[in-house]
């Protein structure tokens, strides 16, 4: 059994994405290769984040008592800890569990193209704001399916203009669900919309986080 870094593990509503607003089991991993320039979660990347060695059965196990069904692994980089691919496969064996990962685009998803039973991506795509687009692997676009999702997280117009040009560059309304978050308080919400509407941007759907918006955007744990 490997032991993973977990700096919190709770029950809420996933704020986000096709499953939002439906219950979801959180597990959150410690360590980052990349520094967003709004990273909401940086506390966790830090290499003295406090956490709880947890194997893949105790997580589980967690996850099991809890009796919720979608499960969302996040960080920090999940795909970015040692022998996940072990705990991705164990809960695989689970039909009940609905598996979602948020990943952060400059991991190869290929490394996990074998699981049968396959979890559900959230491919954050890194918009020039964030500072770290130079580190996407655009090769993962090709890999995604109807199962997946390709998140633009924007706060300004050139966000805006680099994620339409990524979403036709791939095609990515043929290949997946496509989301556009705000960071959050940092560009005016109606801009959004009138670039959806000015752009003609048909599915593309804007959301927001909603778990930011129903308790203190800084509270952990929800
Ligand atoms: C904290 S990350 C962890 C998973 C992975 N590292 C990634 O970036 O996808 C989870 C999601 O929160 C988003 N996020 C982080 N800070 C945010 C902010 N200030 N506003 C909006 N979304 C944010 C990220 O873009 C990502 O989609
Ligand atoms: N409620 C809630 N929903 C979320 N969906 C994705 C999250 C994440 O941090 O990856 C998240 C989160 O932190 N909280
Ligand atoms: S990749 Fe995710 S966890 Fe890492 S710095 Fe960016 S938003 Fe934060
Ligand atoms: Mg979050």
């Amino acid at each position: 059994m490997a032991q993973y870094k977990v700096v919190e593990k709770f029950v809420s509503i996933n704020g986000e994405g096709i499953l939002a607003g439906q219950l979801a089991v959180f597990i959150r991993f410690q360590g980052c290769n990349l520094s967003c320039s709004f990273c909401d979660t940086a506390w966790a990347n830090k290499d003295d984040a406090e956490f709880t060695f947890m194997t893949e059965q105790q997580i589980k196990d967690y996850i099991k008592e809890t009796g919720v069904k979608n499960v969302t692994l996040t960080g920090g980089e999940p795909l970015l800890v040692p022998d996940i691919l072990q705990l991705l496969q164990l809960l695989a064996t689970d039909q009940f569990l609905h598996i979602e990962i948020e990943t952060n685009g400059s991991i190869e998803l290929n490394t996990f193209a074998d699981i049968s039973n396959p979890p559900a991506f959230t491919m954050d795509y890194k918009l020039p704001g964030s500072l770290m687009e130079d580190k996407m692997l655009v090769s993962n676009l090709t890999l995604l399916t109807k199962k997946d999702t390709v998140k633009f997280v924007v706060g300004n117009k050139e966000d805006l203009n680099r994620a339409k040009e990524v979403i036709i560059a791939y095609d990515l309304t043929t290949r997946c669900h496509i989301y556009i978050s705000p960071v959050f308080g940092k560009i005016n919400l109606e801009e959004i919309v009138d670039y959806l509407i000015q752009n003609c941007l048909n599915g593309v759907t804007m959301q927001l986080q909603m778990h930011k918006v129903i308790w203190n955007p800084n509270k952990r744990g929800v």
